[in-house]
């Protein structure tokens, strides 16, 4: 076994400490300001790329900080800093683009028109970052900088990673590899630990090695293992970090036998960090389980390696049901994961032809979502003005849904919302759309679509992952699935409540199904803080009139319209504290004290100690 690293306690980073770390450099202003005094356009546009690019650099130290920082916090067992940094990170390429915009704006207001200087300086920037790591990443940052300056006009910038965009990113590159042979033992499972070189020390290293070992031979057992057999574990060679977690994440590989082909297995090794030591929690062998505790819907990662694009194509294989794109935004990538996710939609329509058309399911009275059959997403846009069937009295416009869609984003997620890419400014090509749904989009006289020659420019654009509706689901489900998923509805409203998020259209039209069955809300026009609910114990008064949002617990059965009453009294089995106004009290009330309830984000049933 490989000899204990020496472990030092970890010391708690001080406040002043985080600030230091991650703050943001200031732009450089000697370069502003020479840009600023030039004419000569050849100048302006070596400039201009200098300036982003020193932005992006400020941006990127920082948030490669993060990680390692969250690694830190992680062993300090400092949850707060931990929550901060994930704030930080999620705000802070915003938070740069927006530093130098104002500054562009106002010293160079013809940025928003030059149609020379745009492209000589997209030049100058693409020669400056030419065999970069992350060129595609500083030329996502250029566009969307340049997306920002020109945002008044009805001129999209493209999403693509152009010449920057990498073509392969084996996985091997970030993978370290044990070779041995089945059984997998405890001391094999120890140095995979102790490889990790965390600085604190472990409360049971053995023993919760031999635990994970079992589970490894008990989950490796229906692929045949034969004692002997040659086994390679590999492990990526990151740490992830989440909330009070961590975990290292890999899979285990069976060669080829003659009688039996190459068989793999995901490894997911949940590590807790608890008040005498390091614990493994839990071992997830599952490529479903691994997608549900790495889900796009959570907080994300940080993950310590700096090759992301390797990261995202070995957590693909890992888990493949889940599309390549959201994988980047996992591991806190989201603006590559934005340009990575529409990548994958085109690539969708070049391979199969396919059209875009109007999604199955309900039409939706505030959006209109529209999909291709065999992709992986949904696409949709806020009407500006909801159809005659809106639900509510007063429609808080376009703008405020967009809000919500843009909150759920940034909020940690619980595991029960879908995560929103919101895309500004897009061109789709016409030839992309079925004609219906070209029509009913330039039609339905929505000011944020229009036709530009060949192509459709949104000027917002939310794309989630598709979903099965939960009414279509239920529809074509056997009885135990449909059992299944009504549970499942149930745990995501509450998931969304330790969330503090209520949807006031309590509707289960507004719920999907996954690949991997969990069920999740993917309609964000109705989401109310649930700390700002009235929870009222008694029925509704005839003629009573009550400010705010009011919620009657024993109305959420009939709110949701589940007619089978079959799923209706599963539902209330399951979870009969919903319809009660003391289960919502409560967590109102643990809400504001700043006690967010615990999500779990693997079954209890893979913790190595129940
Ligand atoms: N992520 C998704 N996966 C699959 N289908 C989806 C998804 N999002 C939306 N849809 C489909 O599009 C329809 C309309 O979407 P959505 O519910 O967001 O619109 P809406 O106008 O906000 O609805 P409502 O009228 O209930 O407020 C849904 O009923 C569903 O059929």
């Amino acid at each position: 076994m490989t000899a204990p690293v020496s472990h030092t306690r970890a010391r708690p980073l001080g406040a002043a400490e985080i600030e230091h770390a991650t703050r943001i450099a200031e732009p450089d202003f000697d370069l502003l300001d020479a840009l600023y005094r030039t004419d000569d356009p050849d100048d302006q546009a070596r400039l201009l790329a200098r300036v982003v690019l020193s932005a992006f650099d400020n941006y990127y130290t920082v948030s490669r900080r993060i990680p390692a920082l969250a690694q830190s916090a992680f062993e300090a067992r400092d949850w707060p800093v931990t929550v901060r940094l994930s704030k930080t990170r999620i705000g802070l390429y915003t938070a740069c683009i927006d530093q130098l915009v104002p500054l562009l704006k106002a010293g160079l207001p013809e940025l928003a028109t030059d149609e020379q200087l745009w492209p000589a300086a997209e030049a100058e920037l693409l020669a400056g970052i030419e065999g970069r790591y992350e060129a595609d990443f500083a030329f996502a940052f250029w566009q969307s900088l340049r997306r920002k300056l020109v945002s008044d006009e009805w001129r999209p910038v493209s999403y693509d990673a152009g010449a920057t965009a990498r073509r392969t990113a084996s996985p091997a590159a970030v993978l370290k590899t044990t070779t041995t042979t089945l059984p997998i033992t405890a001391e094999v499972i120890a140095g995979i630990l102790d490889d990790a070189g965390f600085r604190v020390r472990w409360r049971d290293r053995d023993g919760d090695a031999a635990l994970a070992a079992q589970a490894i031979a008990a989950a490796l057992e229906p692929l045949g293992p034969r004692p002997g057999e040659p086994v390679k574990i590999e492990i990526a060679d990151s740490g992830f970090f989440r909330n009070r977690g961590a975990c290292l994440v890999g899979r285990i590989k069976l060669r080829d036998r003659g009688d039996m082909p190459m068989r793999n297995l995901p490894l997911l090794i949940a590590l807790l960090n608890e008040k005498d030591g390091l614990v493994v929690d839990a071992v997830l062998t599952d490529s479903d389980e691994l997608q549900y505790a790495f889900s796009s819907t959570l907080a994300n990662y940080h993950a310590t390696n700096p090759r992301y694009h390797e990261l995202a194509r070995l957590l693909h294989e890992l888990m493949p049901k889940r599309p390549l794109g959201t994988q980047y935004s996992c591991i806190g990538f989201h603006h590559l994961g934005k340009v990575a996710v529409m990548t994958e939609i085109l690539a969708e329509h070049r391979r199969t032809k396919e059209k875009l058309a109007t999604a199955p399911g309900f039409k939706g009275t505030v959006a209109i979502a529209f999909t291709m059959p065999s992709s992986a997403y949904v696409l949709k846009i806020i009407r500006d003005h909801p159809t005659d069937d809106y639900k509510f009295d007063y429609f808080d416009g376009l703008d405020e849904v967009l809000r919500k869609y843009n909150l759920v984003h940034e909020i940690d997620r619980a595991g029960s919302m879908l995560d929103n890419i919101i895309y500004s400014n897009v061109k789709l090509d016409r030839a992309m759309f079925a004609p219906e749904l070209l029509d009913e989009l330039l039609e339905a006289g929505i000011g944020t679509v229009t036709l530009d020659r060949d192509a459709l420019v949104f000027r917002h654009l939310i794309v989630q992952i598709k979903l099965t509706p939960l009414p279509l689901y239920l529809a074509n489900a056997s009885a135990a699935e449909a059992r299944t998923a009504v549970i499942n509805l149930g745990d995501c409203i509450k998931n969304n409540a330790a969330a503090d998020i209520f949807n006031k259209d309590l509707d289960g039209r507004n719920y999907g199904v996954s690949r991997i069955r969990k069920v999740y809300l993917f309609d964000y026009d109705a989401v109310e803080p649930l700390t700002s609910v009235t929870v009222r114990r008694d029925g509704a008064v005839p003629g009573e009139f009550e400010n705010g949002m009011v919620f009657r617990p024993p109305e959420m059965l009939e709110g949701l319209r589940i007619d089978d009453p079959g799923l209706r009294r599963a539902f209330r089995d399951a979870h009969p504290e919903l319809m009660q106004a003391d289960y919502w009290e409560d967590l109102q009330r643990a809400l504001r004290d700043g006690k967010v309830p615990k999500v779990m984000n693997y079954p209890a049933s893979r913790r190595l100690r129940r």
